[in-house]
This record gives structure tokens, C-alpha cells and sequence, in this order.
């Protein structure tokens, strides 16, 4: 399919005089065609025809919302070979990566269609009347979540396939019931126009309201602002830095009818050597830790960016280990010019605190937007002393806090920010130590994990991928699994209402899951 470059507004492509043009990573050299720059009037428009889909999307039944989700996945897998080579010019991700996040992205939609069909995601609560109870009678209440309305999502920079355009945020609200306008990421405008005529050709084989969805596109923050202030739009979804998802945070809370932002930022996913797992596999946990580092040049926000450990000879082991790799570790391309640029100016910033030792560095880069991976160290008490060392460096680069006890371990995570994941690495002689942790560590993040690396999200019903401040603006929810379409809903009772007025799912027999006077019925 030829890209042409068009914005989508209700479903429709849209061209406009001003364009921009994606860059290739590798060469950091711009590409064809060149995209047309979305208006405020686009903003305007799409957010118009969100609104206008919103009431009839809604109120299609639970099946018919799934047979959708389930038709886009399969416009995306029928683009073929078109969308991982465009997407690998964009984003210098390589091929077995982005198939494999082409099929988390279709398997997330199927997901979310299953779930629809569950229905458990209602919530659905059910208490008879009680007409003759004394001294008042007790009124019949049914209790469901409903959706908020239109969503702006914004697509990821780090994630083409799977966080943007028809990723976690968009199948969530979509599945919620919620009418989705999309702000392409100018870093991928071909990717998403491929996405978006996928979920184009969708609505038209399914018969869903055109306004279902829209993607703007353009390189300027005025777009998403814009976005983000309209007041037909009731719910934000972002991955990106922690500066552009608190500035959506801000114009959010400023508006007349302030309305919630679910920005991923910045985590640096702190990971624990315990002592017998680090004296019992100090140099399979030195490799593992440089793969995970690594990993896709280190563009996850689940990259193990700070390790603590006791001083000893197992952590000198470990440490010899994780440099050997990292010195064989081949540079990688970096997402775009900026997040390289990005990336260079934090490593460097980093190697040049006194009281950090950088003891690795990987394979010496060759093209414009290649960066190698960097280990760093230092000591417990310097990280304590000043502790805004442990900033989000987004590449393949961490650092590692020696610590002299678990009373100066344990100092180190008071300090920390919020993250969307710890890890311990620990043996059976480590648990007494690891329990006295878990209550900070499950303050401290979304995710523990135990003997594993923190890169690599399964989507399913159990997974959190979320976390408190600043690793997401909003700990409560999370922006993989099933759990994710709660993002987009609101509960609303329903009292004494007649059989004719009660919403399907909450008529008794349903066959919903429920909890019927206060018991679950399955
Ligand atoms: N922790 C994580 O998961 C990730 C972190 N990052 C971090 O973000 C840095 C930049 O990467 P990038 O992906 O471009 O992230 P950005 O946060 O810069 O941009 C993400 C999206 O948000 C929009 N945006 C950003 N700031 C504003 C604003 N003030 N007002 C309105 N819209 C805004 C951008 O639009 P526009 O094009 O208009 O700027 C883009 O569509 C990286 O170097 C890295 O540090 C990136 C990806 C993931
Ligand atoms: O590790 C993953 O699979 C997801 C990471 C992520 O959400 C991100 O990097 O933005």
C-alpha cells in the first residue's frame, strides 16, 4: 500500500498543504512522503466526530465492540511485510522485534475482545429491594461501569507497534466503549498511517460510527495541547518523558472540567542482588543483567537502570562479569536524533560526577545515531549524599550503588522515586531478607519480580505495568493487561428502575458475573 501521507478524521483521510517528513534512524536522513501537518481545525473536527460516535459506539452490545477489536487485529497482521519495513526504516528497531510486537499488538486487541465478551469488567452489582424492610425500605441498586467518553491517546516513540497507534491504550478505550483520537508520534507518521488504515478498514467492515476514530499527526506540541484541552476529550493516555507527560498533566488539571492523564515516564526499575544469589551466580547474573540493559538499546522504560548490592567478593565477580559483556555489547541504532542527542548528554553528564566510576563501555559506535551501552558505579553513602543520580538515562545504560549494609540498602530505597518495577534476585537463604524488603519494595513500584529482568511485558489479566509517581502519573491502573480498560470506565447505580429501563447486562439472569446480594455468582 502506497503511504500518501493523509491525517484520518472519522475514519477518513484528510491531506493537507503543510507536511513533515520521518526521519530513517540509521542515518538520521529524512524519508518519503512527506505527512501532512493536522490543523487546530483537525483537532476540532476529530474530537467533534469522537463525541458524535460516542452515544452509538456505546451502546453497541459487548460482542459487537469485540468482533471490532478482533477485525483490526487482523487488518493489522494482513499489512504484512509493509509495516515491520517501515517501521524498522522509522525506528532502526530490528525485524524480530517489531514482529514480535506486531503480534502483541494483535494479541492485546484479541484480548480485550475476549474480555468483552467476559463482561466481569462491569462490575456488575446487584442488591434486590427489600420493600417490607423496617423502618425503611431498602431500594433495589444495580451498579455497572460505563465509559467516560472520547480518549486522546498518544502513540510512543519506543513502542511503534504495540504503544501507539492501535496499542494498549487505544484497544483499552476501545473496548471500554470509548471513541479514540490518536496524536501519531512524528518519529513513525508512515507506521501509524499504515495502523491507522488498518483500524479504518475495520470500522467500515464492521459497520462502527465513522468518529470512532482519528489520528492528527504533525510535529508541533501545539496539536496534542490542543487535544488535550478539548473539552469533548475525557480521558488521556501517554508513554513518554516525564516533561511531556506532566505538561499534559497540567493543561488536564487546568481545564474548566479537568479530566485524568495516564502518563507512563520515567522508571529506572531498581533490581536487588541478594547475597546467596549473588554468591551462588554472580557471573550468569552479571551477563543476564547486561542482556536486559541492553536490550532493543536499552528503549524500555522497564530497563534495570539502577542495581544495589552488598560490597563483598561476589559483587566484584558480578561486576567483572557485567563488564566483560558490556564490552562485547554491540552499539545499537537509537530511536531518533533527539533520543540519542538525549542519551550521549545524560551518559556523559553521569561519567563526570566525581563520586561515579564508569567501569564499561560497549562496542564504539559508527553511525549518527548509534550509541553504545555504559556501566556505571558508586558507593552507597555518595548515592544517599545526593541520590538525583538515579535519573532516567533512556538507552542502555545503569548504574550500580554499592552498598556497605542492608541498613545503608535499605536508606538507598527510601530514597527512591516510584517505579513500575523491582527485582530480587534471591536463593531460599535470601528470603528472610527479601521479606523484610517487600514492604517498601510494594510502596515503591508496580511490579516485583523474583530471578527474572524487568524488560519484557506479558500482556495478561495479572500484569500491572504502571506504577506511583513518576513512573506513571497515576498509580492506580495500568497500561497493559485487562486491568487497563478500568482507565476509561466509571461506575454509575442504577436505583429502583424498571425491568424496561435496566441496561442488558444488568437484568436479573444476565448472565453476567456478578456479586447478587453480596454473593458472587460464579
Ligand atoms: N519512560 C518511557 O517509557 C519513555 C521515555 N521517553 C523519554 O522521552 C524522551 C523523548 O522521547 P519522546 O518519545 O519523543 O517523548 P516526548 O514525551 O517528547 O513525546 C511524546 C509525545 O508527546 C507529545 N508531547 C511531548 N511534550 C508535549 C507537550 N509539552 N505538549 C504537548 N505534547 C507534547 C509529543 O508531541 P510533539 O511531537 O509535539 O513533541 C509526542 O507526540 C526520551 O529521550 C526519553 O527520555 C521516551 C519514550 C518512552
Ligand atoms: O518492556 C516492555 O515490554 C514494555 C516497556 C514499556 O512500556 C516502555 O518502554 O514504554
Amino acid at each position: 500500500m502506497a503511504l500518501t501521507g493523509e491525517l484520518f478524521i472519522a475514519s477518513k483521510r484528510v491531506a493537507r498543504d503543510a507536511g513533515f517528513r520521518a526521519v530513517a534512524a540509521a542515518t538520521g536522513s529524512e524519508i518519503e512522503p512527506s505527512f501532512s501537518t493536522a490543523t487546530l481545525e483537525d483537532v476540532d473536527a476529530a474530537c467533534a466526530a469522537a463525541e458524535a460516535a460516542f452515544l452509538p459506539y456505546s451502546s453497541l452490545s459487548r460482542e459487537e465492540r469485540a468482533k471490532f477489536l478482533e477485525a483490526i487485529a487482523e487488518e493489522i497482521e494482513a499489512l504484512g511485510d509493509e509495516l515491520i519495513e517501515r517501521a524498522m526504516q522509522e525506528s532502526g528497531l530490528p525485524q524480530a522485534r517489531l514482529q514480535g510486537e506486531r503480534g502483541r499488538t494483535a494479541g492485546q486487541l484479541r484480548l480485550f475482545a475476549k474480555e468483552l465478551r467476559l463482561g466481569d469488567y462491569l462490575r456488575v452489582r446487584i442488591d434486590h429491594a427489600i420493600p417490607d424492610r423496617a423502618p425503611l425500605p431498602k431500594p433495589d441498586l444495580r451498579l455497572r461501569m460505563v465509559p467516560l467518553g472520547p480518549v486522546a491517546v498518544f502513540g510512543a516513540s519506543n513502542f511503534p507497534l504495540a504503544f501507539s497507534t492501535a496499542g494498549g491504550d487505544t484497544a483499552s478505550a476501545l473496548a471500554a466503549g470509548c471513541p479514540v483520537v490518536v496524536k501519531g508520534h512524528p518519529a513513525h507518521p508512515g507506521t501509524a498511517e499504515l495502523v491507522a488504515s488498518a483500524i479504518q478498514r475495520a470500522v467500515e467492515k464492521t459497520g462502527m460510527p465513522a468518529g470512532v476514530f482519528s489520528m492528527v499527526a504533525g510535529t508541533a506540541n501545539e496539536l496534542g495541547e490542543a487535544l488535550v484541552r478539548d473539552p469533548r476529550i475525557t480521558a488521556v493516555g501517554f508513554t513518554g518523558s516525564r516533561g511531556g507527560g506532566l505538561a499534559l498533566v497540567r493543561i488536564a488539571q487546568s481545564r474548566p472540567v479537568p479530566i485524568p492523564v495516564y502518563a507512563e515516564m520515567s522508571s529506572i526499575n531498581p533490581v536487588f542482588l541478594l547475597p546467596a544469589a549473588l554468591e551462588a551466580r554472580a557471573e550468569a547474573l552479571g551477563k543476564g543483567y547486561v542482556a536486559s540493559v541492553t536490550m532493543g538499546a536499552g528503549q524500555f522504560c522497564t530497563n534495570p537502570g539502577l542495581v544495589l548490592a552488598l560490597e563483598g567478593p561476589a559483587l566484584e565477580r558480578f561486576l567483572a562479569a557485567a563488564s566483560e559483556a558490556m564490552l562485547g555489547a554491540p552499539a545499537q541504532v537509537m530511536l531518533t536524533p533527539n533520543i540519542h542527542k538525549a542519551y550521549e548528554s545524560g551518559v556523559s553528564k553521569l561519567a563526570g560526577v566525581p563520586t561515579v566510576e564508569q567501569i564499561a563501555q560497549g562496542v564504539e559506535p559508527q553511525g549518527p545515531t548509534c550509541a553504545r551501552g555504559a556501566l556505571f558505579t558508586m558507593k552507597g553513602a555518595d548515592f544517599i549524599a545526593d541520590p538525583s543520580h538515579a535519573e532516567e538515562i533512556f538507552g542502555a545504560t545503569s548504574l550500580l550503588v554499592r552498598c556497605a549494609s542492608v541498613d545503608e540498602l535499605k536508606k538507598v530505597i527510601s530514597l527512591l522515586e516510584g517505579q513500575l518495577t523491582t527485582t530480587l534476585h534471591m536463593d531460599d537463604a535470601d528470603v528472610a531478607i527479601a521479606q523484610e524488603l517487600l514492604p517498601s519494595l510494594e510502596r515503591l513500584a508496580g511490579r516485583i519480580l523474583a530471578n527474572g529482568w524487568p524488560t519484557g511485558v506479558e500482556v495478561t489479566d495479572a500484569m500491572v505495568h504502571g506504577g506511583p509517581f513518576p513512573s506513571t502519573s497515576d498509580g492506580r491502573s495500568t497500561s497493559v493487561g485487562t486491568l487497563a480498560i478500568g482507565r476509561y470506565l466509571r461506575p454509575v447505580s442504577y436505583q429502583d428502575l424498571p425491568e424496561a429501563l435496566l441496561p442488558a447486562d444488568l437484568r436479573d439472569g444476565a448472565g453476567v458475573p456478578a456479586r447478587v446480594d453480596g454473593k458472587p455468582t460464579v
